[in-house]
């Protein structure tokens, strides 16, 4: 290690969005020398080896997730576990304090980087580290969210100071104020913050591994950018009749489609929520498949044309690097933020209508969107995908996220001055 170099411990929350954007930043941070020792649940490893490019310089410590009352066994991350159970591995999360004290005391790093184990804070300061709680969502979507106005009415306009926006939230997207209730008490460090620094986004360099033989041999038999694919992370679970009105809506396109879906609420897997017949309709063309793929290598193919995302940050900066359209199909949370700064303020993809009241699409709003950013013939299609190419080349350029890095590292550096 160089004598300007850090030591860095990553703690990320114990969900693949999060996992996958603290990996990010660390591969930012190894390239530039520095050591980062990345703590994770034992067998996600697996899962997380192909985003680690520089295994040399980024250490993955494996740690065992406590079992607590009610959490089933063998569970890791939030992708195993409906939402209402997240509180439980929360609870397992701060039973590992313990190991973690014995680890920052063994390893001494200069930083700790966190999310959501509020407890951090006070241990690092007690070890004489410095800790950094690393927020995975957007700017946009911590402005929205963050805040003390009560929550369903404050939803409906941008927060008091924020720059003209396409942001609004919808009544039904008020499920989504629950589900940040949970988070502002999951990320109740916020508390504890006494400097933002601001990073910048990281973003995903190819990830060095080969795409599966399964899904390269499929994908080669169509044409470039005639492909739609369609992730919803590692967490979101549709209901049945969405989940089918999804999967029918790219049946109507008429593009071959790789839908990789969890099983819908419900279902224990994708094959028992498909419609009646759709199977034998699709073979030749549609995959509707309920595993883990490697999503980098899939968006960065040449026969796919169209990403369909529920808008997770990790997703939306893995499309914005990669040239395949996007349509915006958000689920909970932060995502129908990120949706409408995506669709509506940089105008680099379109949003799937949903019903005002309900929130639900259909599958020819589902059909219409895509055909929006897949045919030449719509000017929107046209704008958005001018607009997808202008911010690609944009946040490509050559020294632009070492310009942002470099000055974070500065911040970093003069905090340790202090
Ligand atoms: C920050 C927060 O992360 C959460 O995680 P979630 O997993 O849903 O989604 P992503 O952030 O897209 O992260 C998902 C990550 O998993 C990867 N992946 C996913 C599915 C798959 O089959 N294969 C893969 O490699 C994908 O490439 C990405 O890196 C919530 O969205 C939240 O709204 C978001 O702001």
């Amino acid at each position: 290690m160089g004598e300007n170099s850090f030591k860095i411990v990553m703690y990320p929350w114990f969900a693949m969005g999060h996992l996958t954007t603290f990996l990010h930043i660390s591969n930012k941070f190894a390239e530039k020398a520095h050591q980062i020792f990345f703590i994770l649940p034992t067998r996600t490893q697996s899962k997380l080896h192909q985003f680690n490019l520089h295994p040399d310089l980024i250490k993955f410590i494996p740690i065992t997730v406590p079992q607590v009352e009610g959490l089933p066994d063998g569970i890791e991350t939030t992708a195993d576990i409906p939402f209402p159970m997240y509180s439980l591995l929360r609870h397992a999360m701060d039973l590992t304090e313990p190991a973690i004290e014995a680890l920052l005391r063994e390893l001494k790093p200069h930083f700790i980087f966190f999310d959501f184990t509020h407890w951090l804070p006070a241990l690092a300061r007690r070890l004489g580290i410095k800790s950094v709680h690393y927020c995975t969502i957007s700017p946009a979507s911590v402005a929205y969210l963050f805040r003390d106005e009560p929550a369903a009415d404050a939803f409906m306009e941008p927060p008091p100071g924020f720059p003209p926006s396409a942001i609004i939230l919808y009544k039904h997207e008020a499920r989504g104020v629950d589900t940040i209730n949970n988070i502002k008490e999951f990320g109740s460090a916020m508390k504890f913050v006494q400097r933002v620094l601001t990073a910048g986004q990281f973003l995903p360099e190819p990830p060095t591994s080969t795409l599966d033989e399964k899904w390269a041999k499929w994908l080669d038999q169509f044409k470039p950018k005639s492909v739609i694919f369609c992730s919803f992370g590692s967490e979101a679970r549709l209901e049945k009749d969405q989940f089918q009105e999804l999967i029918l809506g790219f049946e109507l396109t008429g593009f071959p489609f790789l839908a990789a879906l969890k099983p819908p609420i419900g279902a224990e897997t994708v094959d028992e929520a498909l419609p009646e017949g759709f199977r034998e309709r699709s073979a030749e063309r549609g995959i509707v498949d309920g595993g883990w793929v490697q999503q980098q290598l899939i968006l960065s193919h040449p026969s796919v044309g169209c990403f369909v995302t529920h808008c997770g940050w990790g997703s939306l900066s893995e499309a914005m690097v990669n040239e395949c359209q996007l349509v915006l199909l958000p689920h909970v949370g932060d995502q129908p933020i990120n949706a409408r700064l995506m669709g509506g303020d940089l105008r680099v993809g379109v949003e799937v209508e949903k019903g005002g009241e309900d929130g639900l699409f259909t599958r020819e709003g589902v059909m219409n969107a895509i055909r929006l950013v897949m045919e030449d013939e719509s000017e929107i299609g046209r704008e958005v995908r001018a607009k997808h190419a202008e911010w690609r080349k944009f946040l490509l350029r050559e020294g632009l996220e070492n310009s942002y890095f470099d000055d974070f590292v500065h911040k970093l550096q003069r905090l340790l001055e202090h």
